[in-house]
């Protein structure tokens, strides 16, 4: 592999002159500079949550924190929203890839949350590429040509509004390396993002805005307050140019979402129900507590009542605090057949319903299909003029209990259920490797959150020695005869020819280690991670 340094920042990767314009001189100085002034934090804030997880562990249950009760218990409110921020009722969300960006952009949504996280195998050429993507999506430039079809793809007068998702603070880009080690995938997505293209946003009137991922504390958004502050301060920019809406997507984080606004509360806009690494985090916090193992993953629902108190008390939170209260992705796509299609909106607007009557003032779509429908819900709720639900307090209901966000979920393990988790982990994780991390499995859309659920159910099942609702007891074996015989349906179903180029064996091999190893594996992107380099860095 080429090793280049560049202002102290070792790359140990191809650098293309199409990445050269990404990793210039003055990009590798920012990549130094912030990586040693934020990264021994970052690791040190990482070690908290193994000390936190050990209590978990030993049998204690999450809550508020009585140290903190002051910010939740005075008066005070986030920055004031910016203006071409206020109206998010449709999102839709990617990766970084060139046509989906146009057409992403090109949707009828408000906003397009470009991807680095969970839809985003971190490949080399993926991150670059994407970079180079989204600096000419902001310059308005961006096209492209499918070489097969000939279709030729720009963007439509009007487009949405641009926010990139960076990598959650556990996942290391170990192609930049300085000082020996390696620069956090977090700082790499934001710095490259702000630096290519601060000018042109603020040029046009706007600010650098960002989605932050998988936070668990206030401490960790303080963290990214900090990180902010500290680039508008070194490029003479405004503080407030840079605005984010935080992920609350674990469980930690419920119990901290006044502190986490107020950490940030001269950057953030909004919070966001990332349902399915919450339900990730529920399984990995409460993973040793026997009555809180959750069923199959298809009951695992918003209408659960420990997933609505979540929505509810988000939305409670967010608006007394004049932030936006965003919802979540319903996992269904458009299927090309008529009847099931059907089903498939009726579905995506039950959800979406259930969203904005709590008061979510926005939602995620993870299709351009879905847009239609999905707008049409959420403008029985908004109009052109009341583009936000800024004005529902929930103050009615009852205070929203540490036992309630809690509560166990009834349900069944069912032996179909496990079947399909293992047949969907497998391609997944295939997929992930081989460098796409979103994909389309039996009309769902697969990405590195729900593919976590698949893989720790069973762990959580195997370790509680749970039984199937036939009966059966969930063992190591029990799984690996089952990972043996889904192998085999999944290869007849994908076929020889993309069993071989996903490199299926290897991903066999990762679920099996995963699932069947005493200590969970914290997220299935670090040992993935290794894999990806070595087929695809
Ligand atoms: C838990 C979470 O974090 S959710 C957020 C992360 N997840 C996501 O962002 C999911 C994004 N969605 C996707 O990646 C895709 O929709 C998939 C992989 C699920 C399905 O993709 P495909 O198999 O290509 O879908 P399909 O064939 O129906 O696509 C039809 C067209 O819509 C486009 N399209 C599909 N999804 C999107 C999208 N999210 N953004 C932009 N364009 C899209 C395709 O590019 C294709 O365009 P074309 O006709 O010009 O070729
Ligand atoms: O990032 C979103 C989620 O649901 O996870
Ligand atoms: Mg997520």
């Amino acid at each position: 592999m080429t090793t280049t340094s560049r202002a102290e920042l070792s790359i140990i990767a191809p650098l293309t002159n199409d990445y050269q314009q990404i990793l210039t001189e003055s990009a590798c100085a920012l990549l130094v500079e912030l990586t040693r002034e934020f990264r021994p934090r970052l690791k040190q804030l990482l070690a908290e949550r193994q000390i936190v997880q050990q209590r978990y562990d030993a049998g204690e249950l999450p809550d508020f924190l009585a140290e903190t009760a002051n910010i939740r218990q005075t008066d005070w409110q986030v920055a004031a929203i910016p203006e071409d921020l206020r109206d998010r009722r449709v999102e839709i969300t990617g990766p970084v890839d060139r046509k989906m960006i146009i057409n992403a952009l090109n949707a009828d949504v408000k906003v397009f949350m470009a991807d680095f996280e969970d839809s985003q195998a971190p490949s080399w050429q993926g991150l670059m590429q994407g970079q180079i993507n989204l600096r000419d999506a902001n310059l308005g430039t961006i096209s492209y040509t499918d070489e097969n079809s000939g279709k030729h793809y720009a963007l439509n007068p009007d487009p949405a509004l641009l926010v990139a998702r960076v990598r959650g603070m556990h996942l290391w880009e170990k192609h930049l390396v300085v000082d020996g080690e390696p620069v956090p995938g977090s700082i790499v997505d934001f710095a490259l993002y702000f630096l290519h293209n601060y000018q042109t946003r603020t040029a046009n009137g706007s600010g650098v805005y960002y989605y932050v991922p998988k936070l668990q504390t206030h401490q960790e958004a303080k963290w990214w307050d900090d990180l902010f502050r500290y680039t508008e301060q070194k490029f003479n920019q405004d503080i407030g140019c840079i605005r984010t809406t935080v992920l609350i997507e674990t469980l930690p984080a419920v119990f901290e979402m006044d502190e986490i606004l107020y950490m940030l509360k001269d950057h953030i806009v909004a919070l966001n129900c990332g349902r399915w690494d919450y339900i990730f985090s529920y399984i990995k916090t409460l993973k040793n507590h026997a009555d809180r193992v959750l069923p199959d993953r298809q009951v695992v629902t918003m209408q659960q009542p420990f997933l609505n108190a979540y929505s509810r008390l988000l939305v409670r939170t967010c608006h007394k605090r004049g932030a936006l209260a965003m919802g979540g992705m319903a996992a269904l796509i458009p299927s090309k057949d008529q009847a099931e299609n059907t089903k498939i909106l009726a579905k995506v607007r039950a959800d979406k319903e259930l969203e904005a009557k709590n008061g979510h003032d926005g939602t995620w779509i993870a299709h351009p299909g879905l847009a239609a429908t999905v707008n049409t819900v959420l403008d029985q709720y908004l109009t052109a003029t009341k583009v936000n639900q800024l004005d529902v307090t929930r103050e009615q209901d009852a205070p929203i209990t540490a036992a309630e966000l809690l509560e166990p979920c009834p349900g069944e393990r069912t032996e179909e259920g496990m079947r399909t988790n293992i047949r969907v982990a497998l391609q997944y994780i295939a997929a992930w490797i081989s460098g796409k991390g979103c994909v389309p499995i039996y009309g769902l859309m697969e990405d590195a959150a729900t593919a976590e659920i698949s893989r720790t159910s069973i762990w959580q099942w195997i370790q509680h020695k749970k039984q199937l609702s036939n009966g059966q007891l969930i063992t190591n074996q029990l799984f690996s005869t089952m990972l043996e015989q889904e192998s085999k349906v999944v290869r007849q179903e994908v076929g020889e020819a993309l069993w071989a180029e996903q490199s299926f064996t290897q991903a066999q091999q990762l679920l099996l280690d995963i699932t069947t190893c005493d200590q969970l594996v914290d997220f299935l992107t670090l040992p993935a991670y290794e894999l990806l380099s070595q087929s695809n860095g």
